[in-house]
């Protein structure tokens, strides 16, 4: 009997404009340790072995990627200029953009532009855990502060319990078919387990790691710099 693998595939959304680092250039492009900041979790990406390429999805009238030189990456690396206005339409224009290429039960891996220091290990361990997965799951970490719900004057209404609270990390990783009918139907998610959430199924959470941070204020691409230039040593 001949046995079918299904083949993995990265899309990173990298179409938003960064309002809350409020620098002039989108943070994607920002430099990072002498490289646009995208170009490092690129990188990760497509020199994993388990990956079959990666598709960037930039807004329509991206002007940036040009400037820089991407040749390092390799040709896994893809860009589509079909962002939309929020991720969730970034990220269904890019599998809508790529149907053509995968197969329905294929594992696409979604991977914020915005977290660059993505490290190969965070990659590997999401592949193998959902290797068998019926659902698929995400990066994420147990919450590890005392949380606090406010009221409108900003006092504390009251304590929530973080016991079975995570933080959602990405890269989030589904078959091809779920993910695009989950997003087709969803409205208003944040990331790509919402969507499936709202279709009924129960993501797994695969424990990740703080490094793996999202780059969203100023002080994110300092601590960005500190983790990769001390991982690299
Ligand atoms: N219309 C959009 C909005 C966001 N993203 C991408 O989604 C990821 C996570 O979003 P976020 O950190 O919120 O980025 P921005 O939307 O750029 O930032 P902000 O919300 O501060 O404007 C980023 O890689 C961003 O480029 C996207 O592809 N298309
Ligand atoms: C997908 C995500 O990285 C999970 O934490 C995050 O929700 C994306 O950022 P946004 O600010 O919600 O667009």
């Amino acid at each position: 009997m001949q046995t079918f693998h299904p083949r993995h595939f990265a899309i990173v959304p990298a179409a938003g404009s960064g309002s809350r680092m409020a620098a002039e250039t989108p943070k994607q492009y920002l430099p990072l340790l002498g490289r646009p900041l995208i170009h490092h979790a690129l990188a990760v990406l497509c020199a994993a072995p388990e990956i079959d390429k990666v598709f960037v999805v930039l807004s329509v009238g991206d002007a940036e990627w040009a400037r820089h030189d991407w040749q390092d990456l390799g040709p896994k690396l893809v860009p589509l200029f079909c962002g939309g206005a929020t991720r969730a339409d970034s990220v269904l224009g890019g599998l809508r953009a790529i149907s053509g290429e995968v197969a329905q039960s294929d594992w696409v891996l979604v991977h914020d532009a915005a977290r660059p220091c993505l490290a190969p290990w965070h990659v590997d361990r999401l592949i193998r855990e959902l290797a068998h997965d019926e659902v698929g799951g995400l990066l994420a970490v147990p919450v590890a502060d005392t949380l606090k719900h406010a009221d409108g004057h900003r006092r504390v209404h009251r304590t929530v319990p973080r016991d079975s609270l995570w933080q959602a990390q990405t890269p989030q990783m589904f078959r091809y078919v779920m993910l695009r009918r989950a997003l087709e139907s969803a409205h208003g998610v944040t990331d790509e387990a919402s969507a499936i959430e709202a279709a009924g199924l129960h993501p797994r959470l695969i424990e990740g790691d703080a490094t793996n941070l999202k780059v969203t204020y100023p002080l994110d691409l300092h601590l960005a710099e500190w983790i990769l230039k001390n991982r690299n040593q």
